[in-house]
């Protein structure tokens, strides 16, 4: 288990930041290394984000020394999503078959967690997100059949998408963990515009199926001071409660988004047209 720290930063204090530190501080560049787990554990709602990539062998999700706790969920809730070839994630001895873009809540007090692929030359990629949870809630498999989806967007703006909402209220219990994905259509470019900020919640972004030699120009920052950094496939960004969350891709691509906070409502969002962006 590999891990590093995020510390959060003032708003105030992020003005001043270069490409370097922006990047230092709010980019994850590499989730998935061949038979690892790498997390990144931020300090924006104690939000942990990372990936597991096992191919020639299980990977067992062990806790790690900055939450002090015997086993990783002792005391946390945990997202995941597959993104790549067959997989299973046994929990506590029962094992449930994930197949790309498929999601499982594993709830507080779960002991032992296993990921590994079912076949070791297409391997599956698990992206995880984990926040604090206070109650115990039934682990839980969401595919896109149970998902509840949005089509936002149209063409002529270039942000035609379809939002899979799957670790959301009504359709898993968690105590704080929102999850999904959000694929954009072919020619459409923009996500999440008009672009929103939520006080309530963190947010963090994980931009996949970016083609090769393609990119995301990721927007952070508050909506009247945004900075943006450069996003290339299979790479994460923390989202502080008080800035934007949106990018633009030089084609369309898709990404996953974790959200922890006070409040699990998707709607709880202050909008910011995009003619009120600087
Ligand atoms: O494309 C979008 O719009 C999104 O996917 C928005 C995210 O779901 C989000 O930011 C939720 O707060
Ligand atoms: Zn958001």
């Amino acid at each position: 288990m590999n891990y590093d720290r995020r510390r959060a930063c003032h708003p105030g204090d992020v003005k001043q930041y270069d490409t370097e530190r922006l990047r230092k501080e709010f980019l994850v560049e590499t989730l998935f290394v061949k038979d690892e787990i790498n997390l990144s554990y931020s300090q924006y709602e104690r939000y942990i984000l990372g990936g597991a990539f096992p191919v020639e062998q299980a990977l067992v999700m062990e806790t790690i020394d900055a939450i002090k706790s015997e086993y990783f969920c002792e005391r946390r809730e945990l997202g995941v999503i597959n993104i790549a070839g067959d997989g299973v994630v046994k929990v506590d001895g029962k094992e449930y078959p994930l197949t790309a873009k498929e999601a499982i809540y594993i709830g507080r007090g779960s002991k032992e967690i296993v990921f590994s692929s079912v076949d070791k030359n297409n391997p599956a990629k698990f992206y995880l997100s984990s926040t604090p949870a206070h109650k115990e809630y039934p682990t839980t498999i969401v595919n896109k059949e149970k998902a509840n989806i949005l089509n936002l967007g149209s063409q002529a703006t270039s942000n035609e998408r379809t939002i899979y909402q799957l670790i959301v209220p009504g359709i898993v219990e968690s105590c704080q963990l929102v999850m999904g994905l959000t694929e954009l259509h072919e020619g459409s470019v923009w996500n999440t515009m008009p672009s929103h900020t939520h006080d309530r919640r963190m947010e963090a972004y994980f931009y996949f199926e970016v083609p090769q030699g393609q990119a995301v120009c990721h927007l952070m920052g508050e909506p009247q001071e945004t900075r943006h950094l450069f996003m290339h496939n299979e790479q994460a960004v923390f989202s502080p409660e008080w800035g934007i969350h949106s990018g633009v891709g030089t084609s369309n691509y898709s990404f996953i988004w974790g959200m922890g906070g006070e409040n699990l409502d998707y709607t709880d969002m202050d909008h910011i047209q995009p003619d009120e962006l600087r």
